[in-house]
């Protein structure tokens, strides 16, 4: 059996972080991967999707060509050349890591499980390490609705494999996933039908955020169901597929559609693992448990990225790799210090760091509050993109920034900014007094403290 110091379980967006640190100091790996290399984020999540949203986005914008005097004649989508584009740019990315991955690891393409707390198989072979680290990520959840699995459904896999743009998109889940495709497929001339469980869409966001939201995509035609839940699907004569569902009101309906997409959550990657042979526990939903520094129940296995349940991004993952390894160099980085930040790609962005009111009201946590419509903002007047706000708290004790969201034009980069008051915890009189570069959405942040609310107290 072949012994290694570091056994690597799923090359997520952790290996390309840690890989030279081990590297360096000399030891010897295995890598072992069941699908394509880079895991979710570069082959079937975030890559994929926002070259989609370029795209959709350039649909878009020449749809709303007359409105700034350009008239670009008739817009047709050409889908097997947006999907090339996609592929164009999410293949080659991982080519070039499976190549480093084969020179400077043992690199074993298979499914791995434990056999002892050292010993992992794959493929029929056993291979021993030190050190063994799950980096397994995540995957869609199916519910279980009667039916589902006589009709052809696609997760956020198979919509990449669509040879022809759907006529009628029905969308499962009204969260980061559905509202990103959603609203690229709309762009792109399907038509949409999300079907949300939960009352209203993304629900992490405040109240205000998802009324806005669902807004702007009803705007564009996608018809939006929350609080609905799915009965039960068929197939129909026509190839396509049925959907039973059932409104607040107790209403059913069937909707007609000749491709589902799920998106209702993840599920991690642990349960093909064989823990219990590796005495390695998880929660009851599968995510193993860890301390601040990635380390499992058992000392010499670590878990990370998304399957440990702290993080669910790219970034976390990445975060979580300069933990393991500043732990390995006797550092103190920790998942508990860092702040959490995402971006919802839909257009325009939602960008959230830190807390929101749903948050702060939930933790018991007293609040100052400034807010600011895009529409008073000159940048997103000047590029007619005035939907959404800014919101940002602050804390009543030392005047930190608590957290912020920036929903609109140019959000997705405005939030790092914001970010780095949050994690310096500077008073907001330090963003007050910094002078921005008009035009910019940015610009107006330093004034709206002029206005923030007194306390508001949980
Ligand atoms: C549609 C979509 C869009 C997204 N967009 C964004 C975004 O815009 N920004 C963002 O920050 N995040 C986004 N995410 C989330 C992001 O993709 C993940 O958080 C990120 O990839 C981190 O995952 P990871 O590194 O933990 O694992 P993954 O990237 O999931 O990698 C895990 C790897 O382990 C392999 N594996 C699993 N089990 C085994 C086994 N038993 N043996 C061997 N190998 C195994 C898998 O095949 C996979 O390659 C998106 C996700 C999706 C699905
Ligand atoms: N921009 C980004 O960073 C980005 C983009 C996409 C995905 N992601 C990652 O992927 C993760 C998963 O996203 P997601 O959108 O799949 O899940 P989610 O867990 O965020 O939301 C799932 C949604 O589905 C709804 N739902 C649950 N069961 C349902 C059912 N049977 N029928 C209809 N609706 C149902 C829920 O009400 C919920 O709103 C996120 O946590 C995020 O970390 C990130």
């Amino acid at each position: 059996m072949k012994n290694y110091d570091v056994i690597i379980i799923g090359t997520g967006q952790a290996t390309g972080t840690i890989l030279p640190g081990l590297l360096e100091e000399g030891l010897s790996i295995a890598t072992i991967e069941s699908d394509r290399v880079g895991g979710s984020c570069v082959n079937w999540g975030c890559t994929p999707t926002k070259t989609l949203i370029a795209s959709s986005r350039a649909a878009h914008m020449i749809s709303r060509g007359e409105e700034f005097g350009i008239s670009p004649g008739e817009r047709t989508t050409n889908f097997s050349r947006v999907m090339e584009r996609v592929n164009g740019i999410r293949m080659p990315a991982t080519s070039g890591f499976q190549e480093w991955l084969e020179e400077s690891t043992d690199f074993y393409p298979g499914e791995a499980r434990f056999i002892d707390p050292h010993t992992v198989g794959v493929n029929g072979e056993q291979i021993s390490g030190s050190e063994i680290l799950i980096h397994t990520g995540t995957r869609a959840r199916i519910p279980d609705i009667p039916g589902l699995k006589d009709v052809h459904w696609v997760d956020n896999k198979g919509i990449l494999d669509l040879k022809t743009l759907p006529r009628h998109l029905l969308v499962l889940g009204g969260s980061y996933i559905g509202v990103e495709f959603a609203q690229a497929f709309r762009r792109l001339g399907s038509r949409v039908t999300i079907v949300q469980h939960g009352e209203r869409l993304v629900p992490k966001e405040d109240p205000d955020i998802s009324g806005e939201l669902q807004s702007v995509l009803e705007s564009e035609g996608i018809r939006i169901l929350t609080g609905t839940e799915a009965l039960s699907a068929a197939p129909a004569q026509d190839h396509g597929l049925e959907l039973k569902v059932r409104s607040p009101s107790g209403q059913t309906e069937v909707l007609s559609a000749d491709t589902l997409l799920i998106a209702v959550g993840r599920l991690p990657n642990s349960d093909s693992l064989n823990l219990k042979a590796a005495g390695v526990s998880s929660d009851d939903r599968g995510y193993i448990s860890v301390d601040d520094s990635c380390r499992t129940s058992v000392p010499h296995i670590f878990a990370l990225g998304d399957v440990n349940g702290r993080g669910a991004f790219t970034h976390t993952s990445v975060h979580d790799g300069q933990v393991y390894l500043s732990r390995r160099a006797g550092g103190d980085k920790r998942i508990g210090d860092r702040t959490l930040i995402y971006a919802l790609y839909s257009d325009p962005p939602v960008a959230r760091v830190g807390l929101n009111e749903s948050m702060a009201r939930a933790r018991g946590i007293s609040y100052r509050v400034a807010g600011m419509p895009m529409k008073n903002i000159a940048r997103a007047k000047e590029r007619d993109e005035t939907s959404g706000k800014i919101t940002i708290l602050v804390d009543p004790g030392d005047n930190s920034i608590l957290g912020a969201t920036v929903f609109g034009v140019g959000g997705d980069e405005i939030i790092s900014m914001l970010a780095l008051a949050v994690q310096a915890k500077l008073p907001y009189s330090v963003l007050q007094n910094t002078v921005f570069p008009h035009p910019t959405v940015a610009e107006l942040i330093p004034f709206m403290f002029d206005s923030l609310s007194e306390v508001i107290s949980p």
